[in-house]
């Protein structure tokens, strides 16, 4: 288990005024304290109802939403506020001198959170350094969650009010609406994958995250991988019954292991046999993703940031998300998200051979020396075209169409020289691609975006690439058909020589050198994952197979960036 990490400065910034240090505490009636604020110069005022009576009335009574259930006089900022708990806000007006227009002004000055908002109660006590218990009560604090733009920031609100009785009722009141909340999760199990992007993702865990999941009073049972394939193997054997949700905190290729392992969890409860073309079932527990890699399409598809990806799960904000399943020889190989075929997937098989190198420059030289090598590959591409799809393909269609109407016809085949296929589920959103890499498909509109880049020169290759990084219809070329997809499957025809074997420095001439492996696979970029498939792959969509803790995005968050390399 997990031990509690100290507060990030975020969230000390909402709890600490001066020298104070605030912790929650559950209020305790204690003679001393009481004193003290009876010499206290905060308004205090008497709540409506004793504590007991107030506790028991309110488990038995259901509240019309603007029925109070609690009222009472809190300082907030300097004045003195007449609050009021209903069950769905809390409102706060300033106390002020009656006047004939006090009316008008009093509506003006209302002020309100709605509880659907708030996140976390806490009670407010001032500690000195050091003091881990008792403290003197200050009242108590609201933490809601504040949307800026496609940001969430967490801001507090502070009901000071020095009677143990009056914040116990409130407490009390608040945590018990606040637990009615049923998509928030209480308990989450973590995966942190210490090696993504420059080994930052416990950092991020630990600074944006952990600090909200204990203010939020989510226990997180937190696993930082040992290895690739470690959370996989865990989620497989794992119990998931005391957890509402599995987090993942990473890049893309840990975001589809996780994915992954989580669905094939399910298959094997539903005890589906993915020896087979099943249809699956739904994954049992929604996941968060708190990006944290070098490539963060999926999440970036959604969420930037880890505060903002941090409050959507704390919020229990579901989107559910179409996920392909990837089978080969009639086996399920692994769920995932997108994929790339040729020039994506042997620019990851040589940037993974390059490991040893720095992220960056490792993805920078393995495109840069893939688009040297630039080639096209023999395939048979079919697919199913999705209902009601449109058809976006170019005047001039460069390959040779076969369309053969397949046992439920509808199977659709070309048989061409292809220098890229990319088939995505969801837009991968992305700084170099701020439209995403498939700008045409949605999270969960149960279809695949299909991009088949034909043959053509190296220029203009690189002219499609650049587009990504504009506004401009990256696919408005004449070697590029796009489509709109249930199913695809692709069989090379390829056979020899693997071309990438050739050694560093050697040229690579010929034309149609094909890119099977010495071993007799091809290379395929699943969701930046490199996956080594030894013929036909066959993709399907799953509409909604997952739940994702987060909201759509439909643009990146920040402005383009240029990539340096082409
Ligand atoms: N402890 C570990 N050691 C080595 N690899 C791991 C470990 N935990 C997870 N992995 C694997 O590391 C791969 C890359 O992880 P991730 O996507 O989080 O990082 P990244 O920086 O975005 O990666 P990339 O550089 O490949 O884009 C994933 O395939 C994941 O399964």
């Amino acid at each position: 288990m997990f031990e509690s990490p100290c507060k990030s400065i975020n969230v000390l910034d909402a709890w600490s005024e001066n020298q104070e240090e605030l912790r929650e505490t559950q209020p305790v009636s204690s003679r001393g304290t009481r004193k003290r604020q009876q010499n206290a110069t905060l308004s205090v005022s008497a709540p409506q109802l004793c504590a007991d009576d107030a506790d028991k009335e309110r488990k038995e009574k259901k509240y019309r939403p603007d029925e109070p259930i609690v009222r009472g006089i809190f300082q907030i900022g300097k004045k003195s506020h007449n609050v009021v708990l209903t069950a769905t806000r809390v409102t706060w007006t300033p106390i002020q001198p009656e006047t004939p227009t006090a009316d008008h002004d009093v509506k003006r000055q209302e002020e309100y959170v709605e509880l659907k908002d708030v996140f976390a109660v806490k009670v407010k006590r001032r500690r000195s350094a050091g003091q881990q218990t008792g403290g003197t009560l200050l009242g108590i604090t609201l933490f809601q969650c504040k949307k800026k733009g496609l940001k969430l920031k967490e801001h507090a609100i502070h009901l000071n009010n020095l009677s143990e009785d009056h914040c116990e009722i409130w407490f009390k009141s608040l945590k018990e609406i606040l637990s009615g909340f049923k998509n928030r999760p209480k308990s989450l199990k973590v995966f942190v994958n210490p090696i993504s992007h420059k080994k930052e993702a416990y950092q991020i865990y630990l600074d944006e995250v952990a600090p909200l999941f204990k203010l939020a009073d989510i226990e997180a049972d937190v696993t930082i991988t040992k290895r690739k394939g470690h959370a996989l193997s865990i989620l497989k054997d794992c119990s998931l019954e005391e957890h509402d949700g599995v987090v993942c905190v990473g890049g893309d290729g840990f975001v589809a292991e996780v994915a992954h392992g989580l669905l094939l969890r399910a298959q094997m409860d539903a005890g589906r046999d993915t020896d087979s073309i099943f249809t699956p079932v739904q994954a049992a527990l929604p996941l968060g993703i708190i990006p944290a890699g070098s490539t963060n399409v999926v999440a970036c598809s959604r969420i930037r940031r880890g505060m903002t990806a941090a409050l959507h799960i704390i919020m229990g904000h579901h989107q559910p998300v179409d996920v392909c399943s990837f089978s080969s020889m009639g086996r399920l190989l692994r769920f995932g998200f997108s994929a790339m075929f040729g020039f994506g997937g042997r620019t990851l098989a040589l940037a993974e051979r390059h490991r040893w190198m720095p992220p960056s420059q490792r993805r920078e030289f393995a495109l840069i020396k893939t688009l040297a090598n630039l080639k096209p590959e023999d395939c048979e591409l079919s697919f199913i075209t999705s209902h009601g799809a449109e058809d976006q393909i170019n005047a001039r269609v460069l390959y040779t169409i076969h369309s053969v109407i397949g046992e439920h016809g509808s199977w659709q085949t070309r048989q061409g020289l292809y220098l890229n296929i990319s088939i995505m589920a969801i837009p991968c959103l992305c700084s170099t691609a701020p439209r995403g890499l498939a700008p045409n498909t949605r999270l969960n509109n149960g279809s695949m975006a299909l991009i088949a880049v034909g043959n053509t020169s190296r220029s203009e290759f690189i002219k499609h690439l650049k587009r990504y990084n504009s506004t401009t219809n990256q696919f408005g070329f004449s070697f590029i058909e796009t489509q709109t997809v249930k199913a695809v499957k692709l069989r090379p025809h390829s056979q020899g020589r693997c071309a990438d074997d050739v050694s560093e420095n050697e040229e690579c001439n010929t034309k149609t050198m094909p890119i099977i492996s010495s071993e007799g696979t091809y290379p395929w970029n699943i969701d930046a994952d490199l996956l080594e498939v030894p013929s036909e792959l066959l993709i399907r969509v799953h509409p909604q197979l997952l739940t994702l803790f987060g909201a759509d995005m439909e643009e990146a968050e920040e402005a383009p960036v240029k990539c340096s390399c082409i």
